[in-house]
């Protein structure tokens, strides 16, 4: 490895500054440019959600962080070592799961990864093929073939393969699309106990709520641009909205309520007023129902999700 002094900022696992890529022209379609200019730092030790629509350009920068794809503009570093400067040192700090389940099917879990270990210079006394199998729960399929593996075991694979060489970022590209319930568990038991360990988490995923749940900050992009990055919690907090919905009986008349209260009789009944906390107590809306003579049999609270911040953040015009 080299020497600390030749890393940049330790702070932050991930930089990137004006990334740019534009794929070229092919087939008569016409040039490309799935990002404009990324600006991005990922935190080192975060879960970080990397969330945008269909075609933002996720995988784009996922490719371009794993070297995959080549970059048009812009510069990368990961673990403070620049991709051009340092292309093998920054290579070896991350580690990524890819989306396709792209594995030898002739090559058994254990060959998997010994080709793998091999592939990034892993000596053979540093490697942890026994650990990694029992990790991800492959220790008795060791040895079959991996076209024998049923989906969710060569997924487990795939994580396997992406953490041979202890990478320090471990970059997950929709991990749990179509897997089952346990495999999601299982997988996520692995990332937090990863994580805790002081591994750097990116994930990807459609899952808003899996986001939500996981990540302890979060990126939106669209159409190749940087939309937002916060905490989860402040970008949940942000929204600024509530919704107290209230079961009123058989009293149907809408009372007088505070200015900025939006009221709508839901179908089954219940009384749904939405509000800005930030600016009224919900304590207002109650003394408006009492002071109307209005039954209060229930009240729950609704609070905005990420699917909701996200869905304002990227609807189109
Ligand atoms: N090899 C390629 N050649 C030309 N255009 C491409 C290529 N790969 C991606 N694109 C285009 O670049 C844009 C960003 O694509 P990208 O796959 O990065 O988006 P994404 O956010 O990962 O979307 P999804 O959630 O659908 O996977 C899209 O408009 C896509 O059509």
């Amino acid at each position: 490895m080299p020497a600390p002094q030749d890393r940049i900022d330790a702070a932050n696992a991930i930089e990137i500054r004006g990334l740019t890529k534009t794929y070229a022209a092919s087939g008569g379609a016409a040039p490309k440019q799935a990002l404009k200019g990324l600006d991005l730092s990922i935190p080192a030790g975060s879960i970080f959600g990397l969330l945008g629509p269909n075609g933002a350009g996720k995988s784009t920068t996922i490719n371009i962080l794993a070297g995959l794809v080549r970059k048009t503009a812009g510069k990368v570093s990961i673990w403070g070592f620049d991709q051009d400067v340092n292309p093998r040192q920054s290579r070896a700090a991350i580690g990524v799961m890819p989306q396709e389940l792209n594995i030898d099917p002739f090559l058994s879990p254990r060959a998997s990864l010994e080709v793998q270990a091999g592939l990034y210079g892993v000596p053979k006394r540093e490697r942890w093929t026994d650990d990694l199998l029992e990790l991800v729960g492959l220790t008795e399929q060791a040895e079959s073939y991996s076209r024998h593996l049923s989906g969710g075991m060569k997924r487990r694979l795939l994580l396997a393969k992406a953490l041979v060489h202890r990478p320090q970022i471990l970059v997950l590209d929709e991990p749990t699309a179509g897997v089952d319930i346990q495999l999601r568990e299982m997988l996520w038991r692995n990332v937090r106990r990863l994580n805790e360990q002081g591994m750097t988490i990116i994930l990807t995923t459609h899952y808003l709520e899996e986001a939500e749940e996981m990540c302890d900050r979060i990126a939106i992009i669209d159409r190749g641009e940087l939309i937002l990055c916060d905490d989860t919690s402040a970008i949940l907090g942000r929204a600024d909205s509530k919704t107290l919905v209230i079961d009123t009986g058989d009293a149907r008349a809408l009372p007088q309520l505070p200015e900025g209260v939006r009221a709508e009789r839901r179908a089954d009944g219940r009384l749904a007023l939405s509000y800005a906390p930030s600016r009224l107590p919900a304590d207002a809306m109650i003394d408006a129902l009492r002071a109307a003579g209005m039954p209060i049999r229930d009240v729950t609270v609704e609070t905005p999700d990420l699917e909701d911040a996200f869905v304002r953040l990227t609807s189109r015009p």
